[in-house]
């Protein structure tokens, strides 16, 4: 197996009383990519920011090759690329133009710069554009263009930061060509979403996190082996469950994890074929469905079974 390239130990971040990252360990090896999953406000923008030293850990650490990221060196922070959630590019001046001064704040210039800039835009699918304003581009054009500017120093981790919020479906795609383009560089990556699919399809190894800790850090396959609920049935109710009824919800025969909220009820069950004596079940506590569905669980659905929530907006 590849070295560990990242390790991450411990991370604690208060903000005042609120603790948003609570001891967060986990680490990624040569080549792999990692997908950190949660909820909004979950703690992964705050430990992003702590991977690649922006933001000090009240406790733990995070080393790069066994060297200190938060204390280190600027050389061992160069080797770390970020594309933050928020867009960082000049809108009126030319996406190469943006390159350079994104190439000048790394040291470096002329013709290593413009090479640099060359090999980036080709890799993110905008040799083309490379005359044209951010303002002519899509959402996904821009944060192609931003990894670009995060790869202009040859960094042997990328972080991502929820890459994909405000793009469109086909940009979207474009996003994870350029991503899976540099995964068979072999650079490190890590990911991070509230889409388990997203994550599902790029990662080798999930760590998924809410208020701040790490519930499950592991392959996807051995995820789907944990997986308790085998189907999921969705039922809208005519009036919002009591918590009696949910509490008496979650005690019959083949209920592995249940959700509620308002009038929706998301039901993990250990077979597709409980769904009908529960839903007749309903019905004699004298619960009208308006609407149910039943589907096969999916790998979002560990986070309906480790938490007790759905991993929906
Ligand atoms: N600068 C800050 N000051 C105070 N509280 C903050 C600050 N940044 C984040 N928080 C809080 O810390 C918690 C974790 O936020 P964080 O942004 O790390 O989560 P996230 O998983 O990245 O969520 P999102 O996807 O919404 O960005 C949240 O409760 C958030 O409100």
């Amino acid at each position: 197996m590849s070295n560990v390239l990242l390790r991450v130990e411990g991370l604690v971040k208060s903000y005042g009383a609120r603790r948003a990252v609570d001891g967060v360990s986990f680490q990624v090896r040569t080549g792999q990519t990692v997908g950190l999953l949660g909820p909004n406000g979950a703690g992964k923008s705050t430990t992003v920011s702590m991977l690649c030293g922006l933001l000090r850990p009240d406790a733990g650490q995070v080393l790069l090759d066994g060297q200190p990221v938060t204390t280190g060196a600027a050389g061992v922070k160069r080797r770390i690329g970020l594309v933050p959630q928020d867009l960082a590019l000049y809108e009126d001046l030319a996406a190469r133009e943006n390159l350079k001064l994104f190439g000048a704040l790394y040291g470096l210039k002329g013709k290593a710069l413009d090479d640099r800039i060359d090999s980036v835009l080709g890799l993110v699918g905008l040799s083309d554009r490379a005359r044209d304003k951010p303002a002519t581009f899509s959402g996904g054009m821009k944060r192609r263009l931003n990894i670009a500017a995060a790869l202009l120093h040859d960094p042997d981790l990328l972080i991502l930061d929820e890459p994909t919020v405000g793009v469109d479906p086909q940009s979207r795609n474009a996003i994870f060509d350029t991503l899976e383009a540099l995964q068979a560089q072999g650079r490190a990556l890590i990911y991070t979403s509230h889409y388990m699919e997203e994550v599902e399809r790029l990662a080798d190894h999930i760590v998924i996190i809410d208020h701040g800790k790490v519930l499950a850090d592991d392959s996807p396959a051995a995820l789907h082996r944990k997986l308790a609920s085998k189907a999921l049935l969705r039922v809208e109710l005519a009036e919002p469950a009591g918590s009696q009824l949910l509490d008496a919800l979650r005690t019959q025969a083949g209920v592995t994890a249940l959700a509620s909220e308002g009038n929706a009820l998301d039901i993990g069950l250990t077979d597709n074929a409980d769904a009908v004596p529960l839903l007749g079940w309903l019905q004699g506590q004298g619960q009208r469905a308006v609407h149910f569905a039943t589907a096969r669980a999916s790998l979002e659905d560990i986070f309906l079974d480790l938490t007790g929530r759905s991993l929906r907006d």
